[in-house]
Parts: structure tokens; sequence; C-alpha cells
């Protein structure tokens, strides 16, 4: 089948207010002193070139080699150095340099789970199972990046877990993924290229891909959870393929809804169960810490082991990020999911279908957060067992949907067809009520008819992609 996997789109990381930037114009040269950290953003639709002149320098792990030109397109982001360095920026930007960064303690952190790596690799078991938790916007994804890649520095090659469905992590949002991670990530599109049919300059990763469909794990979480199962099931069997990435472990990105309490803290359970987390990363709240604490001090995995808990600071360079800009991010992967970006041109084919030739399942918006509004937050009576997906034909409201395309048959059941990986995704451009026909945007020429295809609320409906 010739749906490419899920192209990459390395989230690129949005703009945000920080402490008095400065605007740069044309080209600019800084020097940073040793343990400095120069934070940028660069607003969407414009760009910035960076080159590091001398000295060493790294975006949230991952080294920049010397005398590289690197382009960010609207992005929010920074360049630390541990023994200094010199900057030649060339562009519009807000920028300015900190000084007091949490580095130490994250680096610290990396070594101790090197420590649990090399232990794994001794007593050939699995690597560390690591869970970030932390409210939005405390910097999960961007310790994350820091630590797979001081992983891949050290030859590892860790399992990147993401179970936020509002970003995709080298997928369309709405996914969940897991990721081998054996090669570095690309700095300019934040998690790097996964696969498209078009080159990459970047060795492509590609991601163990389930589909959620809506935007937060508490919308529906009879749906979340099967599915973060079977995301579990997939990555522990990717784990066991592969001795270094056994040894190297687990790191698992959460959504920040999880962490503000009770039903987050059932999904964070979940999760600690499914994947067997062994540490958990508390990132910025105390409060987190102390109910972390008092829900797993006496807790223990499958194999015995006790959790690791450890509480770090956030960054200061980490921004709050409004839901005009996250939806610009989103319609920008999703355009590059089927156009490509500047560096490869895709090209995605357009088809048309009849509405009978389709099977489209909606998924269902469970409100079983209803209870919790019930006088005296008494319980919903358990409904009657309610099939996940609705089989729907396709209507004008459809349009500039996406649907995932799942690696299912027709007649699988729905509990087959949610467990199913997702082969890719079309884009719903056109609906004939009149003459029952559809037209539809795929990343390549191929037949689509034969597999379920469903369509969620998120990532929420885009703007015309095809005029
Ligand atoms: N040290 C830093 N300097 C500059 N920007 C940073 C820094 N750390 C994080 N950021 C930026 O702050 C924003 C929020 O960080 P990040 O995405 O890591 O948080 P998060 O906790 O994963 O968010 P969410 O809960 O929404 O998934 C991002 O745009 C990120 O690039």
């Amino acid at each position: 089948m010739s749906i490419p996997g899920i192209p990459g789109l390395g989230q690129s990381v949005p703009v945000a207010t920080s402490s008095a930037p400065v605007t740069v114009a044309t080209t600019a040269i800084h020097e940073l002193a040793p343990n400095s950290e120069w934070r940028f953003e660069v607003a969407i639709g414009q760009s910035i070139e960076v080159r590091v002149l001398s000295g060493t320098a790294e975006i949230f792990g991952t080294e920049l080699a010397l005398n590289h030109t690197y382009t960010f397109h609207g992005t929010k982001s920074s360049i630390y150095t541990w023994h200094g360095t010199r900057l030649e920026v060339t562009g519009s930007c807000e920028e300015y340099i900190a000084e007091e960064t949490p580095m130490i303690a994250y680096v610290n952190t990396h070594f101790a789970l090197e420590k649990l790596r090399q232990q794994a690799q001794q007593d050939g078991k699995e690597g560390p199972r690591v869970l970030v938790v932390g409210p939005s916007n405390s910097g999960k994804t961007s310790l994350m990046k820091l630590l797979t890649s001081y992983a891949i520095r050290m030859g590892r090659q860790p399992l990147v877990v993401n179970t936020d469905s509002r970003e995709g992590l080298l997928s369309i949002p709405g996914c969940l993924t897991a990721t081998a991670f054996a090669s570095i990530v690309d700095v300019e599109q934040g998690w790097g290229s996964s696969p498209t049919s078009g080159p990459s300059p970047v060795p492509v990763k590609l991601p163990l891909c389930y589909y959620y469909g809506l935007a937060s794990p508490e919308d529906n979480t009879k749906l979340f959870k099967p599915v973060l199962t079977r995301l579990a099931l997939a990555a522990t069997s990717r784990m066991a393929e592969d001795a270094n990435v056994k040894e190297s472990g687990m790191l698992i990105d959460t959504p920040g809804v999880i962490s503000q309490g009770k039903g987050g803290y059932d999904i964070i359970s979940h999760i600690v169960s499914e994947f067997s987390v062994n540490t958990i990363l508390v990132l910025g709240s105390e409060r987190l810490y102390s109910d972390m604490q008092r829900k797993f001090s006496t807790y223990r995995t499958s194999n015995s082991e006790a959790i690791t808990l450890v509480r770090l600071d956030k960054s200061g360079g980490c921004v709050d990020r409004d839901d005009a800009y996250m939806q610009k991010s989103r319609e920008a992967a999703i355009k590059e999911y089927f156009f490509g970006d500047v560096k490869r041109t895709l090209s995605p084919h357009t088809q048309q279908v009849d509405f009978d030739s389709l099977t489209i399942y909606k998924i269902r918006e469970s409100n079983n957060m209803y209870a919790a509004f019930l006088p005296g937050g008494q319980e919903e009576a358990e409904p009657e067992a309610e099939s996940l997906y609705e089989a729907v034909e396709p209507t004008s409201q459809m349009q500039h949907c996406l649907l995932a395309v799942m690696y299912a048959s027709l007649n699988d059941s729905q509990e087959a067809i949610r467990d199913a990986s997702v082969m890719g995704f079309v884009y719903v451009a056109d609906v004939d009520d009149k003459k029952r026909r559809v037209r539809l945007l795929s990343p390549v020429n191929t037949r689509i008819a034969d597999r379920p295809l469903i369509l969620g609320s998120w990532p929420e409906p885009t703007m015309s992609l095809i005029g």
C-alpha cells in the first residue's frame, strides 16, 4: 500500500511573549558566555538564519554544526552553550540572552538515566521507562527533546512516545505515536521529518501511529485508554525487537491537561501501568510532585520495581502559546503533510469518490465528563455498551476535515479498527450531496475505498487546502 506512513510534521514551535524581548533586524553577532542561552521567537510566516561561528552550541540537546546555516521558520526556541559561543543571526526575531537555566539539573537527569541504561545493558533488561508530566507549557516536550538528543549522542536509541493528541510528533495531531530515535533530531523542524515520498537531509523516522482523533484524553476516556493500551503494546514489542532500543528505554510525553487533577491522574496511572513506567519526571509544579508522591510511593511495576520520582524546575524560557497560534501551527502541519515544505515539495493527488464506496466511522464523543456535573457528583448509570464509532455518510460538514485511513479491512470489528495503526490521512476537499460524490486529497494516488476511514474532531477542520 503506498500511502506514505505519517509524513514528517515536526511541529514548528509557536511564538509567545517572553520577558522584555528586543527586536533584531538584519545581521547581528551574539557572544554567549558559557552556560547561557539565547532565546528567540520568530513570528509565523517569517524566518531567520543562524550560524555558529565559534564555540559549541545546541538546541534542546542537539549540537549545531560550526559554520552551517540553519533556518528557523515561525518558531520559539533557544540555543544553549556549555562552553561559550559566537552566533551570527540574519533576519528579524525577538530575542534575549538568559544566564539562568535549569540545564545542570536536566543534564544530571540525563546522566542518571544513562546509568540505568548501562545497568539494563549489563542485566539484559529494559532501560528506564520515563514519564514526563507537568502543566501545559512547562517545557515537557523541550525536556523530552533534550533527553532524546543526549541519549542519541551516547549512541542510544530511545523510544519516544507521544500521548498528547493535541500536538503531533512526526504525525498529524490527533495521533498517539511511538518512534525509535536512532539519528539526530532535526532542529529546524522541531522533532524532524518522517516518511514522505520526498528526500530528506536528516534520516527519516518511522513512527508507530494510532488514531485517537480528539483533543483531550478526557474527551472520551473510553476510547483514549484502549488506544493508549494498543500503543503501549506496540511500543513494548518494538523494544523487544532491538537490543539498543530495549536498553535505551522509553521517554513518554504527556498532555498538560492530565497533570491538572483527579480525572487526569487516573490517566497518568493508566499510562504508568501500561508502559511499566519506573521513572516520573515532574516539571515545574510542587503540588503535582506531592500528588505523584502520594499516588506512587507504594506502587510497584509489573517487575516489582519502585517508581523514582524527580522534580525539575521549569525553564524561564517556556512560553504560553495562545489558541490562535496553535491552530495556525496545526494548519501548517497539515499543509506540510500534503504539500511538503520549502526543502521538499510533495505532489498530492485528488480523486472523486462515490459516497457508496466509502466507509466512514465518526468517533462518538462520549460525555463521560457529564457525571461530574450530576447532583452530588453521583455516578451516571452505566450506559448500554455503546459503539465507539458511528457509521456515517459524507456530508457537507465534513468539508476541510481529515479522515484517518486505517490499516484494517472493511469488515473488521470496531475494536479491531480502533486498534489498527494509521496508514495515512486524506483531506475532504469537497462534498457534492446531489451527485453523491466526494473530492479527496491524498498524499499519493492510491485506492482508499477498501479501508475504513475515521473522522474525529481533532485536528479540527482546517483551511481550504486546494482552490
Ligand atoms: N529554554 C527555552 N527557551 C526558549 N523557549 C523555550 C524554552 N523551553 C521551552 N521553550 C518554548 O516554550 C514553549 C512551551 O514548551 P514545551 O512545548 O516544551 O512545553 P510543554 O509542557 O510540552 O507544553 P504542552 O503542555 O502544551 O505540550 C515551546 O514553544 C518551547 O519551544
